[in-house]
């Protein structure tokens, strides 16, 4: 069985392999402290064993929600923010046709986002499309109070009830939240839609291999069990290969060993603008995990070779504080070679006949090189394929790396008390009830 693999060679000139091998006793440590739950924020652990913990019955039931969607809908709208829709969002475009848009052959509906944004112009003009269209809604929350998808969902569900009418409207609505706690759980029980159950020792940016990433990827059309069964695969070597061979220990301790050589900036790059939105996902995932305490790598992300020509300028010669993840599709899915042209005032006749991925493998191979001689430290992940199973093998090795790499930070990587500042900053500004001392407050200040 083949797997997705880590290359840290590249990254040897910057720091070398006894200062990357400390981590070796530690990070083992750390793995199997998230296995047994014994570790910081350790209530939070649920996602670790999700990938073999999942069920045949529980997979049906999403696939047999997405079917009944499927066929009531051409569009079906996501609501949710963080990690409430980005798993969701990095998979489906991943997998997608990219111009799926376009493709009306797709018997699948279109997915799309809501309730990520409080954009006034994103909503009206979401609403303004749906008018004509059927469509459904999943509304995802774990803690049910979220503003951003609170005001999304209060939109599209009024719309949708006024469009089918409040029981056809039920029938198209699924909520996805705590078991038992929130607003969100509260309506949906109230109304009688269909839910599905975010565990409680899962966090939103953990969530992924929960209904909260399953059922709209289901919904797309993509193969869920595919998807588990790669992440499985992936729990199942990071705990059986030695430290040497182990993608996601090799991964969190090369990262860390960098850092403390004032490597403060990872950047994730892609040659596939398909896996733009894994970077999107992947950085809400070790944002939120490891930037507290005031520590931590910040997670940057670029897609090439479209941002060589914005961002390489910076990456090549800017300040040296940076290093760079690349993650690689070994086999594209589709064929495309380059014409032979008669008059060749291009001069592109040299690559006629050759493939379009063997110029984007000569772009990768001779940036990484570029970038080793600017003083860019570059770590490669290689997928050998964009398919479903590799994609859950990619999110499980980025998840149980970033719980290990967190650990050898010594911060807590499944709390988000950060997040919280803005929060309450708006509501003093809104005025919320409850709020009012803030309020008389932060008035002060404007
Ligand atoms: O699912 P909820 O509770 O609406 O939260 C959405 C997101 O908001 C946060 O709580 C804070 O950004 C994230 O951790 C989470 O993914």
């Amino acid at each position: 069985m083949e797997h997705i693999k880590l290359s840290i060679d590249k990254s040897l000139d910057f720091v070398s392999k006894e200062e990357i091998f400390k981590f070796e006793e530690s990070s083992k440590k750390h793995l199997i402290s998230l296995h047994e739950g014994t570790g910081k924020g350790n209530d939070f652990v649920g996602w670790v064993d999700l990938p073999s913990r999942i069920t045949e019955a529980e997979l049906n039931d999403i696939e047999a929600t997405a079917k009944s969607l499927k066929d009531k809908v051409e569009v079906l709208v996501v609501v949710g923010i963080g990690g409430s829709y980005l798993g969701a969002k990095a998979v489906n475009d991943a997998l997608a046709h990219s111009f799926d848009h376009l493709n009306s052959g797709d018997e699948n509906p279109l997915v799309l986002y809501a309730g990520q944004n409080i954009s006034e112009d994103y909503l009206y003009e979401l609403t303004d499309i749906l008018k004509s269209i059927e469509f459904g809604i999943c509304v995802i929350s774990k803690s049910g109070t979220t503003t951003e998808p609170a005001i999304a969902f209060r939109l599209l569900k009024e719309m949708l009830e006024e469009q089918v009418g409040k029981e056809e409207a039920r029938e198209r609505i699924v909520a996805i939240t705590d078991e038992s706690k929130g607003a969100l759980r509260t309506l949906a029980d109230q109304e009688g839609y269909k839910t599905f159950v975010i565990p409680d020792n899962v966090g939103g940016r953990y969530s992924v291999l929960t209904p909260v990433g399953l059922l709209p990827i289901a919904v797309a059309g993509h193969d869920i069990k595919a998807l588990v069964n790669g992440a499985k695969s992936m729990q199942d070597y990071s705990v059986a290969a030695s430290f040497e061979e182990n993608p996601a220990l090799l991964y969190a301790a090369t990262r860390n060993a960098l850092y403390q050589k004032g490597k403060g900036i990872e950047i994730l790059a892609n040659y596939n603008p398909k896996l733009h939105n894994v970077a999107e996902w992947w950085k809400q995932l070790y944002g939120e995990s490891e930037g507290k305490e005031n520590k931590g790598i910040f997670p940057a992300s670029v897609d090439f070779t479209s941002d060589l020509h914005s961002m390489g300028q910076y990456i090549q010669e800017g300040q040296r504080n940076i290093f760079e993840t690349v993650i690689s599709v070994a086999k594209p899915n589709h064929t495309v070679l380059i014409p032979e042209d008669k008059d060749n005032l291009d001069k592109l006749n040299y690559l006629a006949g050759k493939r379009v991925d063997e110029v984007n493998k000569m772009a990768e191979l001779g940036t990484q090189l570029a970038h080793v001689d600017g003083g860019v430290p570059n770590l490669k992940i290689e997928m050998p394929q964009l398919n479903e199973f590799y994609l859950g093998e990619l999110l499980y090795f980025f998840e149980i790396a970033c719980g290990v790499s967190g650990y050898i930070l010594d911060v807590n990587p499944f709390d988000q008390p950060g997040v919280e500042a803005y929060k309450s900053n708006m509501f003093a500004l809104l005025e919320k009830p409850g709020f009012e001392e803030e309020s008389a407050k932060i008035k002060e200040r404007l």
